[in-house]
């Protein structure tokens, strides 16, 4: 969708900010673009919407030269988000987002009535925030309106140029989580640049990793992170990097561990001759067919006599993970819980539970793909000493 062919950008002072670039943002993919300050990152955005014209080498969107495409109309296919995010002081919030809409020709009633759509989808309300100045907005909800504004005229390319830069740490985390839920449905193309290597790993499908005016690596943030291709990422990436991998390494089915279940409603003296059948000393309980309610030691099913159900001595336990969360959270959800395991979902029905087993033997899973990527001439042979 985007693509990049040997494209070179020296400024007339002869500084070279991008040199010999070659890359491709698929349809639909997200792309980060990580790196230090000063190492070309800004440039490379802004050659795609023309407010930079390379020195040599092509840039194509959807397949077509841009160097042949009026700027205007290029531009109105491709949304702009900024850290300073541009809003006009003197327009609501309101009128902000339904600027472009309205001047592209769409009736100015359609045009807000969209704009408060959006707003509500960046989570601003728009009965409250929509009649609001952009100084009357704290720096997130600011940044939130330049989202929307930049979704406004639904343009299949995004480009952001740090969008949550500038508020305090907690906010920004939420405003990724937030971008990240909002993109799974959208499916934009999005070229986003950070100089945050966290933000890169928890919003790109992939990453470059920037050098000076180069791609030093071009990968998933998984393959990033577990193989780094060269000195340069290994120390940008962090030392870290097997924290950082939690972010981004998912539960899968593989991972569960299988407890015995039984059922709210089950006599609870053929649940304990269940068990004791399996050597087991408690076991998952769920609600009908495949929800999850909670757990039940063996030793409480007989308390007071065989009589009675399951659901008279069963504990409830709220917290539950879907396959394909991402390790960090289910190692938060183990910490956060007591009972040392924690029930997973496939599609909405129990799949199994994770354990802190579990949860290693799924790190060991994600360093073994590592070994199979990383090419033979990659691997250096270190002399132990003493060996
Ligand atoms: N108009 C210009 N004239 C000359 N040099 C420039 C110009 N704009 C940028 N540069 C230089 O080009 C290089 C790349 O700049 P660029 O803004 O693309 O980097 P960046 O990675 O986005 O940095 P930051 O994270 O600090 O925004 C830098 O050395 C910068 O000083």
């Amino acid at each position: 969708m985007i693509r990049f062919e040997h494209v070179t950008k020296r400024y007339p002072d002869g500084t070279t900010a991008v040199d010999d670039l070659s890359f491709e943002v698929a349809e639909g993919e997200l792309v980060t673009l990580v790196g230090p300050s000063g190492c070309g990152k800004t440039t490379t955005m802004k050659m795609v919407n023309r407010l930079i014209d390379p020195t040599a080498g092509t840039i194509r969107v959807d397949g077509e030269d841009i160097a042949d495409t009026d700027p205007v109309e290029l531009r109105r296919r491709i949304g702009y988000v900024i850290q300073q995010t541009g809003l006009f002081p003197h327009k609501t919030v309101l009128d902000n987002t339904a600027t472009v809409p309205h001047l592209l020709g769409t009736p100015r009633k359609k045009a807000r009535a969209r704009a408060a759509e959006l707003l509500d989808l960046v989570g601003l309300d728009p009965t409250v925030y929509g009649h609001r100045y952009p100084d009357q907005l704290s720096g997130g909800q600011r940044q939130r309106v330049g989202v929307a504004r930049a979704l406004a005229a639904d343009p299949p390319v995004l480009l952001m140029d740090e969008p949550f830069g500038a508020v305090d740490p907690v906010i920004r985390e939420h405003l990724q989580t937030e971008f990240r839920h909002l993109q799974r449905t959208l499916r934009k193309t999005v070229l986003f640049v950070t100089h945050d290597i966290e933000e890169a790993i928890r919003l790109g499908d992939r990453i470059a990793v920037y050098g000076h005016g180069r791609i030093e690596q071009f990968d998933t943030p998984a393959a990033v992170l577990g193989a780094p291709a060269t000195p340069y990422v290994a120390e940008f990436v962090g030392a870290d990097r097997g924290i950082k991998r939690l972010s981004v390494t998912p539960v899968e089915p593989g991972d569960l561990e299988e407890r015995p279940v039984v059922r709210l409603d089950d006599p609870a003296g053929r649940a304990a001759a269940a068990l004791a059948a399996d050597g087991a000393s408690w076991a998952v309980v769920l609600d009908g067919d495949a929800t999850p309610y909670g757990w039940v030691p063996a030793a409480a099913l007989t308390d007071g006599g065989p009589d009675g159900t399951v659901g008279d001595h069963a504990r409830p336990m709220d917290a539950t993970l879907p396959v394909g969360a991402p390790l960090r959270e289910a190692f938060g959800a183990l910490l956060g819980h007591d009972a040392g395991w924690i029930a997973v979902l496939d599609e909405g029905r129990y799949a199994g539970v994770l354990t802190p087993g579990g949860l290693h033997a799924a790190l060991r899973r994600a360093t073994t793909a590592d070994t199979v990527r990383t090419t033979r001439e990659a691997v250096v042979l270190d002399t132990v000493p003493g060996a």
